[in-house]
């Protein structure tokens, strides 16, 4: 999949983001770094088409995001978009399992199908199977980004948005996430859009760019 910005601008109270111009090919590994509030989550969320831009297009494989409808907007996140948050967002009251099947399911795709990819995919994130029966609030934070990273695979996503996936986490696991994505990006080929605080994490990416003042910088991390 090959994302382009053209010219986005974004605007709530005053003018966050101010003429981004991108293009992510398929296979990219982009990072994107930025003072708080310089608006890196609301480029994330526009290019995840959570959001849409004030003025500007997206384009996602040469069709113009502008010219879809909702549904079929909310098809293109869900079959070929991953997720990732600093917080996780695993749903309390299921289990670490059910947190992964819920997307699959809600999309009635086939019960059996979607628990042996999760258990697969449980596997080469390294992820005990016993692990998989505890609920959120009996695992680790890093137990439980990588359980919020197995569910946004499940679709098998082109592109992996994660927004600072390893903001909460200590030394050991902010490193075991960041070889996760690096393994995903290397053996997969999936696309990376990563955004950080962690200057030194951004720099196991391919591209990076500062966000300063409502624009991207290119920068050598
Ligand atoms: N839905 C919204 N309504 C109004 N203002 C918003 C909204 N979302 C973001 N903003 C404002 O836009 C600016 C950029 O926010 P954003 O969350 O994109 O920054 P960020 O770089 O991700 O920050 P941080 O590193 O602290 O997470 C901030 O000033 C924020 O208050």
């Amino acid at each position: 999949m090959e994302i382009q910005l053209k010219n986005i601008t974004k605007t709530y109270d005053g003018e966050v983001l101010k003429g981004i111009s991108l293009t992510i090919c398929q296979g990219d590994y982009i990072s994107i770094t930025g003072r708080s509030g310089s608006g890196k989550t609301t480029l994330l969320k526009i290019i995840g088409l959570l959001e849409q831009p004030t003025e500007g297009e997206v384009i996602i494989d040469g069709i113009k995001s502008a010219d879809l409808w909702k549904d079929e907007l909310a098809d293109i996140r869900r079959q070929k978009i991953g997720f990732i948050f600093q917080d996780y967002f695993l749903l309390e009251n299921l289990s670490a399992l059910d947190n992964i099947l819920l997307p699959g399911l809600l999309e009635k795709q086939e019960g059996s199908r979607v628990k042996s990819r999760a258990y697969e995919l449980s596997q080469y994130l390294e992820i005990e199977e016993k692990l998989l029966k505890k609920y959120p609030k009996e695992l680790s934070g890093g137990e439980k980004q990588r359980i919020a990273i197995v569910r946004a695979l499940m679709n098998d996503p082109d592109i992996l948005l994660a927004d600072e996936p390893t903001g909460n986490l200590d030394e050991k696991n902010q490193e075991k996430v960041q070889s996760i994505l690096k393994r995903l990006h290397e053996k997969e080929r999936k696309t990376i859009l990563l955004v950080t605080h962690d200057m030194e994490f951004a720099k196991t990416s391919k591209k990076h760019y500062n966000l300063i003042n409502g624009k991207l910088v290119t920068g050598t991390p």
